[in-house]
């Protein structure tokens, strides 16, 4: 099922706050939108989800599996989110509902979509949990968002989008509120469930680091507008426009020192995958110990104190840091 994204304009109070962005994200293609803060990253996605804010105007087209969605009714989007399309934010905060267990919240996304009882709902739940590799499933789906830390509240933010088993996952900046190597066990774990469901992903971030580790295609925006789109790789090597020449110093400056790394060297997410049966293509056979709790220590690799060098980038990117056992369960 692939997305089409054709002129799409957005208006607020008569402002073209997006101006004429096309793209196209292919049956299982990763697809990420990136620019700086106000480029129309976001309404971008909440057009596509018809979750635009009141006021804004929305014109052009959104086709999806060769079907105009954009204008749909909103009982007919509510049944395509969830169903077809998945969606995480980047503040699982909020997008958790802090008086019900997690385990609760899971399973409503697939009751409702899948029309299942109270109890086979739960024990769903508890598959959603180990599918996102949460630690000890069975307990933690009795528990409230904020007896979670970070990382995991934002696992049960992308096992709620998932349930149902949508062909395309929106993510808008899912990582940007989390420690930085927090950051990079959800990306490990976005990039493989996205792969192993042969799901398509628009991803949303400014940081073209963090972009590299997930999409293979990026579309750069600047004020509404599409500034240069391409192959990550291309866009690593030879930057065109002066916005993704920026974000690249930016990027190479959140990873490591770019005196002595050079900036192809981002974990780039068009690298080959470890064969079948490693830890990457199957996240729940090793639960991330970094984001199981806010460890004292997150601080360690923070992009100050991460060694510089694009091998230290890479080792961000695709390994899950280690931490101690005592760091598990720590909201
Ligand atoms: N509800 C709103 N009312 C008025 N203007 C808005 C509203 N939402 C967004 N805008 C404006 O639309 C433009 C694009 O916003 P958008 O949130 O899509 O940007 P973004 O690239 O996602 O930025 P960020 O990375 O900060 O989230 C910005 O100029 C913003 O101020």
């Amino acid at each position: 099922m692939s997305l089409e994204v054709t002129d799409l304009r957005i208006e607020i109070g008569g402002r073209a706050v997006v101006d004429g962005i096309s793209f196209a994200v292919p049956d299982g293609a990763r697809v990420g939108l990136i620019g700086e803060s106000g480029s129309g990253k976001s309404l971008t996605a909440l057009a596509i989800l018809g979750l635009l804010p009141d006021g804004a105007v929305a014109s052009g087209s959104v086709r999806w599996n060769d079907r105009e969605i954009l204008g749909l009714p909103d009982r007919e989007l509510a049944r395509l989110r969830g169903d077809d399309i998945g969606i995480v934010f980047q503040e699982p905060r909020t997008a958790l509902n802090p008086i019900r267990t997690v385990g609760r919240q899971i399973g409503e996304s697939v009751r409702i979509h899948e029309k299942v009882s109270k109890r086979e709902a739960l024990a769903r739940a508890v598959v959603e949990a180990e599918r996102v590799a949460l630690p000890d499933p069975e307990r933690l789906v009795s528990r409230y968002p904020h007896q979670l830390s970070g990382g995991q509240r934002q696992r049960v933010a992308i096992a709620m989008a998932l349930a149902c088993r949508p062909r395309l996952l929106i993510a808008d900046e899912p990582t940007t509120a989390l420690d930085v190597t927090i950051q990079a066990g959800i990306l490990s774990l976005l990039r493989s469930l996205v792969h192993d469901a042969g799901m398509s992903l628009v991803f949303i971030t400014h940081d073209l680091a963090v972009l590299a580790q997930v999409a293979t295609h990026a579309v750069v925006l600047e004020h509404g507008r599409v500034v240069e789109q391409g192959a990550v790789e291309a866009l690593l090597r030879a930057p065109s426009s002066p916005v993704t020449q920026a974000l690249l110093r930016d990027a190479t400056a959140t990873l490591w020192h770019p005196e002595t790394g050079t900036p192809t060297a981002i974990p780039d997410a068009a690298t080959p995958r470890p064969a079948r049966g490693s830890a990457e293509r199957h996240p729940e056979s090793t639960p991330d110990a970094a984001d199981q709790g806010s460890a004292p220590d997150a601080g360690a690799r923070r992009p100050d104190a991460t060694p510089a060098g694009p091998a230290a980038a890479q080792d961000a990117g695709r390994r899950p840091p280690e931490t101690g056992p005592d760091e598990e369960d720590t909201p």
